[in-house]
């Protein structure tokens, strides 16, 4: 199976391409659907998150996502402090999910994960090739902003939570540019998928 790590910045479009392929009949593992997993009421990385942040941080058993968002992006110590208590429970489901699909005889799966470079994912111990869809600074803002209602503020603080998109274009095999249309964009996903099948048939015995 070989196993595509898909990453950018956020909002610079990775759940766009993933639905694209998605669509196009690939399984996607998404790391954001897992980060909402291991947070779900009664689950032990909550518990960890209500001694950390405190109990208003759960509103009916729910973690309050919009408020955690607000104490840890544009404050270092607290996002390290979640990032501690969430990333190995991310990672164990995520290594769990690529077992599960290892065994359905799949020829490629799409990982989408925002912190691939930032995590590690980047060793090829896991993932064979990176593709990273990026856009400027300033498509990304506003983008980001659009779609989460957020201020310029919340945006930027949400930004500089992650590493610069030029190194993770440095480590990418292959690179979406996605400052034109969605049909730019689908065009390029077009081109990968067959790019991605071509190399597909050398990751059988892995
Ligand atoms: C702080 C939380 C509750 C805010 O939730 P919210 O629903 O507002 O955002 P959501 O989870 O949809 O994330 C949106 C985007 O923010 C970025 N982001 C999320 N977590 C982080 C982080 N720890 N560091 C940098 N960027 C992050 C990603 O690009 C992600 O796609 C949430 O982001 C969270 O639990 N983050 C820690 C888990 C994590 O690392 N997730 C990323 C998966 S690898
Ligand atoms: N080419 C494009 N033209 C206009 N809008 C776009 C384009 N590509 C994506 N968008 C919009 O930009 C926003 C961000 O895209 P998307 O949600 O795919 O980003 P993401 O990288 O998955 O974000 P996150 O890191 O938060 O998960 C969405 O509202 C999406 O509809």
């Amino acid at each position: 199976m070989l196993i595509v790590g898909l990453t950018g910045g956020i909002a610079t479009g990775k759940s766009t391409v993933s639905r694209t392929l998605r669509e196009a009949g690939f399984p996607v593992v998404d790391a954001d659907v897992v980060a909402r997993e291991v947070v779900e009421p009664g689950t032990r990385t909550l518990e960890k998150i209500k001694l950390a942040f405190g109990p208003n941080i759960i509103e009916n058993g729910i973690l309050n996502r919009d408020k955690l968002g607000r104490i840890v992006f544009g404050n270092q110590a607290e996002l390290t402090r979640l990032n501690t208590i969430m990333q190995p429970a991310i990672r164990s489901t995520m290594l769990d999910k690529i077992a599960f699909w290892r065994t359905q005889q799949i020829p490629i799966l799409i990982i989408d994960i925002p912190l691939l470079f930032e995590r590690g994912y980047d060793k090829k111990d896991i993932i064979d090739k990176i593709v990273v869809v990026h856009t400027t600074e300033a498509i990304q803002k506003s983008r980001l902003e659009a779609r989460d209602g957020l201020d310029s503020t919340q945006a930027q603080n949400r930004m500089k939570s992650q590493i610069p998109i030029a190194e993770k274009i440095a480590g990418a095999d292959y690179i979406l540019d996605n400052n034109g249309d969605k049909m730019s964009l689908a065009v390029q996903i077009e081109k990968l998928i067959i790019e991605l099948k071509e190399i597909a048939p050398k990751y059988d015995a892995k």
